[in-house]
């Protein structure tokens, strides 16, 4: 059994790569980052630690790389013979890669492969895989889509484990936290009968992938752009001040209010959720930074994502917004060079009013709603000096 899996970064190797691994397949990464792809292809292997008391290591066996900058040709082959593709890679690098899966459903339909897989977009968004096959398809003539639409699945997925950036000699170790769910649209899958254990079949993913980007995600972020405002670097760092914790808190209880009254989640099991999420934020053997938590705000302060969908959910619901409304206005202080979003967010605000670059970033058209993030940005201002 082969997964081609894009994204050789920590969620690839810490998360997908051992639940693979642990299911019996072979995996071929696929990245363009040399140093990750030729360590791949030399030891054919690594090991994942355990973030808790003794450090267990995992090893994981029966891997190797292609780099897709250089050899794209070997990718299409693989993903010819593939019994499923994964990836982990980020939202927006989905479409570059979108070409990539397409020429190898090419290459399986003039093989004359009819054998259904499976390609699921492991990233931190909503409707991930159909978003992917959306690309895949930009690329497909209507011959290869009928192919397509009937061997080549896209269930959408929602996947969680705090994996920090890693900070070791070996570029292949990677330390996980032991939490670890992932959850797939079985709804969506063309191929029932890989049933992987370790992972979760749903019949309808939406409920599982709001709560996870709205609990975890938002809870996340609230944390890691408080902190930010505090002048913390750490996710660690940030959760020791209660002000941050509390901050959290809020924006939890307004996002748990919605996310019980729209998918109907039993409160007392919804307010144990949200207890580990808490306590997973404070796990000592980790060290996340808030650099990493609170990258390309941009995107994070889009219209589906985990501060204003639900801000504007909960204010059709004629419900509280506040916090999460208080928290947004904290994420244009997000200022880190290496960040390219950030940096273009930095620069959005030289050039344009504030309510301008609320318009531009969120999507939002709602000229209240605007106004709100922007008093809530000016009072953040009016604190900083
Ligand atoms: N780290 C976590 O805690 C975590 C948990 C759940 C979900 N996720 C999601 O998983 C995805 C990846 O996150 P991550 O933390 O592993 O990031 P990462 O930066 O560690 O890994 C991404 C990898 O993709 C590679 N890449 C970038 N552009 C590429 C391209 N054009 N072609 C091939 N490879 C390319 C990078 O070289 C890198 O190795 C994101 O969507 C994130 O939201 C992350
Ligand atoms: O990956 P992002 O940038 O969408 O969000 C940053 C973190 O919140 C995220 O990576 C979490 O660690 C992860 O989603 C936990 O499952």
């Amino acid at each position: 059994m082969l997964d081609v899996h894009f994204g050789a970064g920590n969620i690839g190797r810490g998360f997908i790569g051992e639940t693979l691994a642990d299911n019996g397949f072979k995996i071929t990464f696929v990245d363009v980052n040399e140093t990750l792809i030729d360590e791949l292809n030399k030891r054919n292997g690594y090991t994942i630690e355990l973030a808790a008391e003794g450090q267990e290591h995992i090893e994981v066996h029966d891997v190797k790389g292609i780099n897709n900058g250089k050899d794209p040709k070997a990718v299409a082959e693989e993903i010819a013979k593939a019994d499923i593709v994964t990836t982990a890679i980020g939202p927006k690098i989905l479409k570059f890669i979108a070409p990539l899966i397409a020429d190898g459903i090419k290459l399986r339909q003039a093989n004359g492969n009819t054998d259904p897989i499976d390609v699921i977009a492991c990233e931190n968004m909503i409707g991930g895989s159909q978003s992917l096959k959306g690309s895949v398809y930009e690329t497909l003539n209507d011959d290869e889509k009928a192919f397509a639409n009937q061997y080549i699945g896209f269930p959408n997925a929602a996947v969680d484990r705090i994996v920090p950036l890693q900070k070791h000699d070996d570029p292949l170790f990677v330390s996980v936290e032991p939490f670890k769910e992932w959850v797939i649209d079985k709804s969506q899958m063309k191929n029932p009968k890989i049933e992987l254990k370790g992972v979760d079949y749903a019949d309808d993913l939406e409920p599982y992938i709001e709560r996870k980007l709205f609990s975890v995600n938002t809870g996340h972020a609230t944390v890691a752009y408080t902190g930010n405002m505090k002048g913390y670097k750490t996710i660690g760092e940030a959760v020791k001040d209660n002000s941050v914790v509390d901050q959290a808190k809020r924006v939890l209880g307004e996002t748990g209010d919605l996310l019980i009254q729209k998918w109907g989640f039993d409160p007392e099991v919804h307010h144990a959720y949200q207890a580990k999420i808490l306590s997973r934020f404070e796990n000592p053997y980790i060290s996340d930074d808030i650099e990493r938590v609170g990258r390309t705000p941009i995107r994070k302060l889009g219209f589906d994502e985990r501060f204003i969908r639900p801000i504007r959910e909960l204010k059709e619901r004629g419900r509280d917004y506040s916090a999460l409304v208080d928290t947004a206005g904290m994420m244009f202080f997000f200022n880190y060079p290496n960040d390219s979003e950030s940096v273009k967010l930095q620069q959005m605000l030289q050039d344009e009013p504030i309510e301008q670059v609320i318009r531009e970033t969120t999507g939002l058209k709602d000229e209240d709603l605007i106004n709100e993030i922007k008093a809530a940005y000016e009072k953040h201002l009016a604190e900083t000096k």
